[in-house]
């Protein structure tokens, strides 16, 4: 694991750096790149800085091909909609192919929502036969109970082994119903980059990176590549009980 420590808009500008070199990289050895994004305080943190100079000129948009990592069972006009996030800070600024924007149906509930993104997922990776999805890049972030994606602690889904993506109706951070990818289809990507920042994530981080081995793992301490880089990225208030 990475860890990077610095003040926020260091944090987002070098973030963004490393994004930029993840699509190239992708484009450069498969010819497209395939995300996934996160909701939560991500897009309005870290979009800004993707969609503005020097960044936005690097990045080659048409060979993005965008998914979630989990998104709220919401109409997708609603601000709680990851989507509407996402829309709003990002493709309303780059040029995206619609058509490589795989937006989750939101107007059937969460397990055939879960069903079809899944489908979408066997579709747009061409996988055949028993094979994983492998994400270029899976942008995530942390609650301040340790969940990540949709994942929630002690949750019976941190043990799912079959399924890629999976509903959800008792989130306790509302809203309750969703979807999410699974831990095998997170840890399978190439790679994996958390943003982390605020002061009440500081003790989540500190239980993650100072207490590895608490019987219990957290959902974001159970992310782990299996075969692809995983970078965190802290700012100061969330490092701030790690004692450096
Ligand atoms: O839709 C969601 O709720 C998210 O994808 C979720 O996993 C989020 O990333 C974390 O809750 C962190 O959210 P904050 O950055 O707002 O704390």
């Amino acid at each position: 694991m990475n860890y990077h420590i610095l003040p926020a808009t260091d944090l987002i500008k070098i973030m963004a750096g490393y994004i930029v070199q993840c699509a190239k990289k992708a484009v450069s050895e498969r010819n497209r790149f395939l995300v996934a994004l996160s909701g939560g305080s991500m897009p309005e943190l870290l979009f800004p800085a993707l969609t503005s100079e020097p960044v936005f000129s690097e990045i080659n948009w048409k060979a993005w091909h965008v998914f979630w990592a989990d998104e709220r069972c919401v109409p997708q006009v609603n601000p709680e909609s990851n989507y509407y996030l996402a829309c709003k800070h990002l493709f309303n600024h780059v040029d995206i192919p619609s058509s490589r924007i795989y937006t989750p149906n939101t107007s059937v509930g969460p397990t055939e929502m879960a069903a079809l993104y899944q489908l979408k997922l066997q579709e747009v990776f061409h996988i055949k036969g028993e094979e994983l999805p492998r994400f270029d890049l899976l942008l995530l972030g942390m609650g301040e109970d340790g969940h990540t994606a949709s994942l929630f602690p002690n949750h019976p889904l941190l043990k799912e082994k079959n399924r890629w993506v999976a509903p959800v109706f008792d989130a306790p951070k509302p809203p309750p119903e969703r979807i999410t990818l699974t831990l095998p289809v997170i840890n399978n990507a190439h790679c994996i980059i958390f943003l982390i920042t605020g002061k009440n994530k500081a003790a989540a981080v500190k239980k993650i990176i100072l207490e590895e081995s608490a019987p219990a793992p957290l959902p974001a301490q159970m992310v782990k590549p299996v075969h692809g880089e995983l970078h965190w990225f802290l700012d100061e208030n969330a490092a701030s009980e790690l004692g450096r």
